[in-house]
């Protein structure tokens, strides 16, 4: 099975709060080498580990993991909404080999996706539906988060049911490594905050638009040097990124949650999209990273980053 990796930072932020046009053409050039790596890899099938951000995936029903077998984009963000070209017998696949393994992965028929799938997506094949899709929700912002380490063991699993597949597969992972954006928290919401993050999947084009309009300014305030959140952490995320690429998977995932928030703000555990991801790729065989960028971006209210990689046997 050849098999290739695309690891990238989202934000909703990319069009709607650029940070300088030298650096948005910087991250533009760095998008257009990934799709070409993409391109020349050629798959068949994509399998994209993302988050989400209360918009698929609420406190009604919260998995770790979810495998979706069906998926909608919600066109948060100004993204394309509408359905995914989900492979639902890759899905249903996939889903039975992870459980076998051991990890309690959910699987959805209806499964809703939001700037953390489709970013991704958008970016590396120019539409929802290029490419065949088995999408691979990881939670990392509803609180209590299991283990970092759950997420190599489903990505480790995810690979393994991968090889016995006859398929030329793009392993994505999509999320930020330090950042710290305005996502609520139940813990700490208001009556009328906790009533959203629980059933709140549908919003009105005014709710969706307050909600991003709160983002907008929550960036820009950051950008300026204001606001409450944390702030970026370069350092870490060379750690990460270093870690990553040197198969040192310990490093990183065998750290506390606590670790990541402290280090990398509270939506650093979207890191855990990196660590399946790379650990699918590394369930076939020692791989080795082809390019890495690396920014911090204030603007997108992300340490932003995006990486390739490919198996070092050359089977991609
Ligand atoms: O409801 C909202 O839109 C709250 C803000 C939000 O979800 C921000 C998300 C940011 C990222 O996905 C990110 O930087 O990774
Ligand atoms: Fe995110």
């Amino acid at each position: 099975m050849p098999v290739a990796l695309c690891a990238t930072s989202h934000s909703p932020l990319i069009g709607l709060h650029d940070p300088a046009p030298e650096v948005r053409a910087e991250v533009d050039a760095e998008f257009a080498a990934a799709r070409a790596f993409a391109e020349d890899f050629a798959p068949d099938l994509a399998v994209i580990f993302a988050p989400d951000h209360y918009n698929g995936f609420l406190y009604d029903m919260m998995p770790s993991f979810c495998v979706g077998a069906a998926a909608t984009s919600v066109g948060d963000y100004g993204l394309p909404s509408g359905a995914l070209d989900v492979d639902r017998d890759a899905a249903y696949a996939v889903a039975e080999r992870v459980l076998a393994s051991g990890v309690d992965v959910a699987v959805s028929e209806d499964m809703r996706v939001d700037h953390g799938f489709v970013q991704p997506l958008t970016f590396l094949f120019g539409s929802l539906t290029a490419v065949p899709v088995v999408p691979v929700f990881i939670n990392c912002v509803a609180e209590p988060l299991g283990p970092a380490v759950r997420a190599r063991h489903l990505g480790t699993a995810v690979g393994e049911a991968l090889k016995e597949m006859d398929r030329r597969v793009l392993l994505i992972g999509s999320g930020g490594l330090s950042h710290d954006p305005p996502v609520p928290r139940l813990k700490e919401a208001t009556p009328e905050v906790a009533e959203r993050l629980t059933h709140g999947r549908d919003p009105s084009p005014e709710q969706r638009a307050q909600r991003e309009g709160r983002t907008v300014k929550a960036a820009s305030e950051f950008a300026h040097g204001g606001g409450a959140l944390r702030p970026l952490n370069p350092d870490w995320d060379a750690l990460v990124l270093r870690s990553l690429a040197a198969g040192d998977f310990a490093a990183v995932d065998g750290r506390s949650n606590e670790w990541f928030v402290a280090e990398g703000g509270h939506s650093a555990p979207e890191v855990r999209t990196w660590i399946a991801a790379y650990a699918a790729l590394a369930a076939a065989g020692p791989y080795t990273v082809r390019s890495s960028y690396y920014r911090a971006i204030p603007e997108w209210l992300a340490g932003f980053a995006t990486t390739t990689a490919v198996p070092l046997d050359g089977a991609a």
